[in-house]
């Protein structure tokens, strides 16, 4: 007998307890992909040790069983899989990670990575960075190589927003010139090539699973495109729920969302409550 109450609550809106609903009634064809920095991890200075919280991969250990899951992320698919120490959960043996905003693949049942030559375009402008920002006199600000993207972080500046605009312009033109796409986030602007994001991310993953209904979390402004292909998924007939993990940082998502959490702790409770109502 299905718990209607505890549906409508962890689904938020009505087309949330759709989606929700059809978890509880058909969890294996159905599919949830999660962002990594800020919904599995908690925000902290150094994006090196930003690890996955335990309780979200508790969470996700209990519905792995039973509901396809992935997790879409901008970092390179191995620092993910490292920072959540995804290769050896229980649970997790058919997670599918996606990388650098769905370019790079992971794979936990074969545990074989799909990484793309990195974009000549990025390199150069990765050489180019560290005289652009010295010249710029922001001695906190620091650079995030990531082989196929680069992301220039001011959460340690004493101004992080100021930062963010004395860089936002120079970086932009010269991204511009290159033919690169500037990506903005948390305390971050990252620059990589244009042609995917975590929407199209998203709707493949979709396809490939015949999910027939689809949940996506996320914090940042890189995870609106998902946003929005759940919302149009809705409308093709696919039942959706979008969950924002929210900050004082960005409320862009939970304008938008069926579920608003605050953070990754929050999160974590949602998808333990998601595994409870799945017998889990
Ligand atoms: O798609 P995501 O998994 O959300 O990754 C987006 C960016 O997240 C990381 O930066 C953010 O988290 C850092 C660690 O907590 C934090 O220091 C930074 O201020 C945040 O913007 C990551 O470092 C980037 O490469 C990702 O693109």
């Amino acid at each position: 007998m299905p718990d209607t109450a505890r549906i409508n609550e962890l689904g938020g809106t009505s087309e949330g307890a759709r989606a929700v609903a059809a978890m509880v009634a058909d969890p294996s064809h159905c599919l949830l992909a999660l962002d990594f920095d800020g919904v599995l991890a908690p925000i902290v200075p150094d994006p090196d040790q930003a690890y996955a919280l335990p309780a979200a991969i508790a969470a996700l250990s209990r519905l792995g069983g039973v509901l396809p899951l992935a997790v879409i992320t901008g970092r390179p698919a191995r620092t993910a899989v490292r920072l959540g120490g995804l290769d050896r959960v229980e649970g997790l043996e058919r997670l599918v990670l996606l990388g650098q905003y769905g370019v790079e693949r992971w794979d936990a049942e074969t545990g074989e990575f799909s990484e793309p030559p990195d974009p000549e375009e990025v390199r150069q402008l990765a050489a180019e960075l560290p005289e652009m920002l010295s010249g710029l006199g922001l001695p906190d600000v620091f650079i995030e190589d990531k082989g196929r993207a680069v992301a220039v972080h001011t959460r340690r500046a004493a101004d992080p927003a100021a930062a963010l605009a004395v860089i936002a312009e120079p970086l932009t033109r010269r991204a511009t010139e290159l033919g690169l796409h500037l990506e903005p986030g948390r305390n971050v602007l990252e620059v990589r090539s244009p042609g995917q994001d975590k929407g199209m991310a998203l709707r493949a993953l979709v396809a490939e699973k015949h999910a027939r209904a689809v949940g996506y979390a996320g914090d940042d402004l890189g995870d609106i495109p998902a946003f929005e292909a759940v919302e149009s998924l809705r409308r093709e007939g696919i039942a959706g729920v979008t969950v924002a993990s929210t900050s004082d940082e960005q409320q862009a998502l939970a304008e938008r969302a069926d579920v608003v959490r605050r953070g990754p702790e929050r999160v974590a409770d949602w998808l333990a409550g998601l595994a409870e109502l799945l017998g889990r």
